[in-house]
């Protein structure tokens, strides 16, 4: 069955690397990908963009294609955004469908953190998204609990609904929204960095300049 993958960020804002990891994901795994926005990410300081100012900006950034889509459940709920959550709220609407979490492999570095972690492989597989500049050492425990899942066939993925560990191995592009913040409150313009339909409104990028 064809998988419905999820690609969760803060997208403070979203930037080239987020689109096309999202893009090679979508097409290694053949799934449908949707761009997830945390409200209150857990395990970070507050963005510099509100909730609907980075709404509005991944809007922006994936109009003319239809591959990548976004889902802003996460915007509707109050407090923070548990990853499980949303997961075993999906997997109830979608059945039995392969659900697919996929992670940059920094966010996967730091699972452990993560709320009822254990658990996220009862709803879901997970994509690792290599990530230039990650040091990929894996803590302990986290690769104890996974050893024995991982798969490199993304035809296992489409078999079950949930509990692997695929790597998925993308163009590396070393670009971070951090980095894209830190150009834009020093007045640079780093354009080809960002997707040009975060240029159509002025406003749109707004919130990272400095006055
Ligand atoms: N260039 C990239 N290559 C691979 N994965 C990425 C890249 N940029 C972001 N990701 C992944 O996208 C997801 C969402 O990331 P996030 O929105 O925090 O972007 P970020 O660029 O890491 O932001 P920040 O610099 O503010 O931490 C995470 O799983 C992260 O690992
Ligand atoms: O559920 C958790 O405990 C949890 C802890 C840290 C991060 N996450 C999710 O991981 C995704 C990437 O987070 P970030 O901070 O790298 O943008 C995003 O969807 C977060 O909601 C989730």
């Amino acid at each position: 069955m064809r998988p419905l993958a999820l690609f969760g960020g803060t997208f403070d804002p979203i930037h080239i690397g987020h689109l096309s990891v999202a893009w090679e994901a979508s097409e290694l795994l053949d799934a449908e990908v949707r761009l997830l926005p945390a409200n209150v990410p857990p395990h970070r300081p507050s963005p510099t963009a509100t909730a609907v100012q980075r709404v509005e900006m991944l809007r922006a950034a994936l109009r003319g294609q239809s591959r990548l889509t976004l889902d802003t459940r996460e915007l509707e709920r109050n407090g923070p955004s548990y990853t499980f959550d949303t997961l075993a709220e999906l997997r109830r609407e979608v059945g039995e469908r392969p659900l697919v979490l996929l992670l940059g492999a920094d966010a996967f570095a730091g699972l452990r953190s993560w709320h009822r972690w254990r658990e996220l492989f009862d709803v879901a597989h997970i994509g690792v998204i290599n990530r230039p500049g990650i040091d990929a050492c894996m803590p302990a425990e986290v690769e104890r609990a996974v050893a024995a899942r991982r798969t490199d066939d993304p035809g296992v993925i489409r078999s079950q609904p949930a509990g692997k560990v695929i790597e998925l191995v993308v163009t590396p592009l070393e670009v971070s929204a951090t980095r894209i913040r830190e150009l834009l409150a020093a007045g640079r313009d780093p354009r080809y960095l960002l997707p040009a339909g975060l240029f159509d409104d002025p406003m749109l990028l707004a919130p990272y300049r400095t006055a």
